[in-house]
């Protein structure tokens, strides 16, 4: 047994099938079947919501639809489950696409609300056309769950088959979880801005995420109908979604186990509090309350705390494989622009990079260079000009095309995931790129361990200090083998030694062929590192050319340097 809190989870597990033999009441085993069905449903959820941080209001009405589509075929064609179940999850699937599609890229409150739309349509469908659905009444005399002359009566078959569906969707949602999907979606979750740049196709992950959920919502709705044995337009209304929500909240976001933990208890609290008559529902709130203030991370986070899991071996470091080397120019800009409303970040800017060599990109706060940035990484679309990586035009692609074209940046906040440990944060950065979890841990130690970071892999990035955390986030773009390196000021809140070993980490990777465009107001760092630099002022291009002519340059010097700022040894035959 691995830990304490596997062996409690096991013994948990016999408990309940004990309790389902040779203790439980038939409505008790009715009441154990409904929280499978809602288990099930809450897997789904737990990818979408949990993993994907996607609030969908559309969990219940897919559930919904499952049941009806069982209803109806069950109760007016008599057809049996080996027609009925498959549609009943093939049903929201198709339902999911076209809506997925169409609201995914909302922001959180508004995909809410537009999924909660999706609910208010299928239910108004339901109650409005009753020679289909039997309208506001439903239709009763659903036939218990039939496979191929095999029937599940209600009671301990029932039970079974239920928990027995939701063993195996469980199983195939934690393996989704803990792979590479999970690992994913929890990137896209945190921070989509930065899981696109790592080359997350973050659109097609919550697509993902919202068609899966359907299916679980779907098929938990067929069993639900073939529990009840009627179908009623209570399946479509909002206490269905709350009660899957808050299975997903008092389990613990994200955790499969969660949501058996979660539906177990939600299911049964009311049955508990039955005798307790009109106060029933103040002390199930309060009882609600409570769960969620004793287990803020619900009851897996609970469980977590009272039996830490034992240290994880770290992986042996593997090298990743790396593109064909790159020569020659690795980035051009032609004439870009770009303009916020009135504001013009941009003006007509043009760069070149070749491989192996370091350019650094300077200016006045608000001159453009965060903007030039973006626009490189996918982040921002130019109004004009053109960008070209490895001799591809690749203007206006999006980010996570830019990134797998060989581009890699950091953020000026080092964008982390404060809850996941070292290694899983640089991990992230090739799970576009590998073919299992292991294969992106292994690698990612390789980047770690290259940068002089691999005694940081187990920690986790919540409380790291900032030259840390710009290490590991180096180490992150490091891992994908980029050929093409944005660093947006990567010496802020670095001490004088901290800088020198980032400086030297950076020649290296120049020396390998890397092309880096550095973005710093640190010229005691940044001038001594670069053989090239460009300076905007107002999104136009002030100064291009080697940085000791960027020190003397007068309009330089007016904009930005300053006068004696900086220190050079021929300021004092220049005077400047
Ligand atoms: N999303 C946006 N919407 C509106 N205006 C923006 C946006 N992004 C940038 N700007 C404006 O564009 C101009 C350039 O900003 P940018 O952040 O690129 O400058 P910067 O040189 O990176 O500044 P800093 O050194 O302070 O980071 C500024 O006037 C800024 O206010």
């Amino acid at each position: 047994m691995r830990d304490r809190r596997n062996a409690l989870l096991l013994a948990a597990a016999l408990a309940g099938l004990a309790y389902a033999l040779f203790f439980a009441s038939p409505y008790g085993l009715r009441v154990l079947t409904v929280a499978g069905v809602y288990a099930l449903a809450a897997f789904g959820f737990q990818i979408l919501f949990g993993l994907g941080g996607a609030l969908s209001m559309a969990q219940g009405a897919f559930f919904g639809l499952g049941a009806y589509v069982t209803g109806i075929l069950g109760s007016r064609y008599g057809l049996d489950a080996s027609v009925t179940f498959p549609l009943s999850l093939l049903a929201p699937l198709l339902v999911a696409l076209p809506v997925g599609l169409a609201v995914l890229r909302l922001e959180s409150h508004y995909f809410a609300l537009a999924t909660l739309g999706v609910a208010q349509v299928l239910h108004l469908l339901a109650v409005n056309l009753p020679d289909l659905t039997g309208g506001a009444n439903g239709l009763p005399g659903v036939p218990a769950f039939a496979l191929f002359g095999w029937v599940a009566p209600r009671g301990l078959p029932m039970a079974a088959l239920v928990w027995g569906v939701a063993a195996v969707g469980g199983l195939i949602g934690w393996r989704l979880a803990r792979g590479r999907l999970g690992r994913s979606l929890e990137l896209v979750r945190d921070d989509p801005l930065a899981a696109g740049c790592l080359g997350l196709d973050v659109g097609r992950l919550r697509l993902t995420a919202f068609a899966l959920s359907a299916v679980y919502a779907g098929a938990a709705g067929a069993l639900a109908v073939h529990t009840q044995r009627v179908v009623s337009p209570e399946v479509l209304e909002f206490p269905v979604m709350v009660t899957i929500l808050t299975i997903a909240v008092v389990g613990g976001r994200g955790r499969m186990v969660g949501a058996v933990l979660g539906a177990l208890l939600l299911i049964h609290l009311p049955e508990w509090f039955r005798g307790l008559e009109r106060s029933y529902l103040i002390v199930y709130g309060a009882a609600l309350l409570l769960a969620i203030l004793v287990a803020p991370n619900g009851l897996t986070g609970l469980l977590e705390r009272l039996f830490p899991p034992p240290p994880r071996a770290l992986p042996d470091a593997v090298e990743p494989p790396a593109g064909p080397r790159a020569t020659g120019e690795i980035l051009r800009v032609e004439d870009l622009s770009k303009s916020f409303g009135g504001v013009r970040a941009l003006d007509g800017v043009s760069l070149s990079v070749q491989a192996g060599a370091i350019v650094g990109l300077i200016g006045p706060n608000g001159s453009g260079k965060t903007t030039l940035i973006n626009v490189l990484s996918g982040l921002e679309r130019p109004d004009d000009g053109a960008v070209w990586i490895g001799g591809r035009d690749r203007t206006g692609a999006p980010p996570d095309q830019i990134a797998r074209a060989g581009l890699a940046r950091s953020f000026q906040a080092a964008t982390l995931p404060n809850h996941a440990s070292v290694l899983e944060a640089v991990a992230a950065a090739r799970l576009p790129f590998d073919r299992s979890v292991a294969e992106a841990e292994a690698h990612a130690r390789w980047a770690l361990d290259r940068l002089g970071a691999g005694d940081l892999a187990l920690r986790p990035c919540h409380g790291l200090p900032a030259a840390l955390r710009r290490r590991v986030e180096l180490a992150r773009a490091l891992a994908r083998r980029p050929s093409v390196l944005l660093l947006d000021e990567p010496a802020a809140g670095l001490t004088d030694a901290e800088k020198a070993d980032l400086a030297a980490h950076l020649r290296r990777l120049a020396w390998e062929g890397m092309a880096l465009l550095v973005v710093e107001h640190d010229m005691d760092f940044l001038l001594p590192l670069v053989g090239w630099v460009l300076c905007l002022d107002r999104g136009r291009t002030l100064y291009a050319g080697p940085p000791d002519g960027a020190r003397r340059d007068a309009a330089v010097i007016a904009a930005y340097l300053g006068g004696p700022a900086v220190r050079d040894d021929s300021d004092d035959e220049d005077g400047a």
